[in-house]
């Protein structure tokens, strides 16, 4: 498959209408949503975005892979934003919408493990609607780790179901019956949904920035049970079966222990893993990346 010819930027949306834009980047652990963002953030041209990144391991991660532009703004909190309308989260988009200089759009990327219905309830059910416009929850699809049983995880299940457009993303390395086999099974959940396939993320941006795709108003009954009962979704990660540690270490790793560690005593159960690594034989750190059955380690200036 060849990388895409055209301008990712090509006729940015002319903004704004009203309230702050926002899109939410959901999909699950390793799909390629910082992947996604950084093709946001390297093709926006003049566009001014604010970033809210969610991880819910103790470490921070993604904020070093994701590439700073200048005055870009990183607002980064631990810890999962998705079990309920969430204060740090609408304190956060405060501090955007109340930034001297002006910002054009917000960006949110959740975890992987992320139910967005409370985030979206975020900005339909709090006084935030009226100063934000929901433009879009685009939900990354990794095509070729693709297997339905992932779908047994209520979080990915809600992750499409709550979309408004599907991007089928690392195409590159998804046969044509495992693409088709996705969209199928997308489909069957969500019938006429916009499906975008993508290679590291590459889309024209004015196929998925403001696009006024979001479909809250569809999901009145949703809405109602949520203000009725909150607890009912704050407990998706231990339904799940997802659980998370973190490692630091002050020592550099050795290369060959390290791959010894990887080939010989990885747990075949961990789904998702990534870090910045320094190795004894090298001067420059490393990006890790485990992603179902793939890794991939590169160094990194
Ligand atoms: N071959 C290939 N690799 C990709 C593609 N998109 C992303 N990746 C790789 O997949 C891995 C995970 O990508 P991320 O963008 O970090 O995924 P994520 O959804 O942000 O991951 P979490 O936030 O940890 O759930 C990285 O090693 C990426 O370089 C793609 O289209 N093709």
């Amino acid at each position: 498959m060849t990388r895409l010819d055209f301008n990712l930027s090509d006729a940015l949306p002319s903004l704004p209408k009203c309230g702050m834009p926002v899109t939410i980047i959901t999909g699950f652990l390793g799909s390629g949503k910082t992947t996604l963002l950084n093709q946001i953030l390297q093709n926006k041209d003049n566009l001014k975005i604010a970033v809210l990144v969610n991880e819910f391991g103790d470490i921070n991660i993604d904020e070093q892979l994701l590439i700073s532009v200048e005055s870009d703004m990183i607002e980064l909190g631990n810890g999962c934003i998705c079990c309920t309308i969430n204060d740090g989260l609408v304190n956060a988009v405060y501090r955007v919408l109340e930034r001297e200089e002006k910002v054009d759009y917000l960006v949110i990327e959740t975890t992987g493990l992320a139910d967005p219905f409370p985030i979206i309830m975020t900005f339909v059910g709090t006084e935030l609607k009226v100063l934000t416009r929901l433009d879009a929850i685009i939900t990354v699809v990794d095509a070729a780790a693709f297997d339905a049983k992932h779908f047994d995880s209520d979080a990915a299940l809600r992750q499409i179901r709550y979309g408004d457009m599907v991007i089928l993303n690392k195409i590159d390395l998804a046969t044509k019956d495992k693409i088709n086999e996705s969209k199928v099974f997308i489909e069957k959940i969500k019938s006429e949904f916009r499906i975008l396939e993508s290679e590291y993320g590459q889309v024209p941006l004015p196929l998925i920035l403001d696009v006024g795709l979001n479909q809250t108003d569809n999901y009145k009954a949703e809405i109602r049970e949520f203000r009725r009962n909150k607890s009912a979704f704050n407990n998706h990660l231990e339904t799940d079966g997802f659980n998370f540690v973190s490692f630091q270490s002050d020592r550099p790793f050795e290369i060959k222990k390290f791959e010894h560690f990887l080939s010989q005593q990885l747990p075949s159960n961990i789904f998702r893993a990534k870090g910045i690594l320094w190795f004894q034989e090298s001067p420059s750190r490393h990006i890790f990346q485990l992603s179902g059955p793939r890794y991939d380690l590169q160094a990194d200036d």
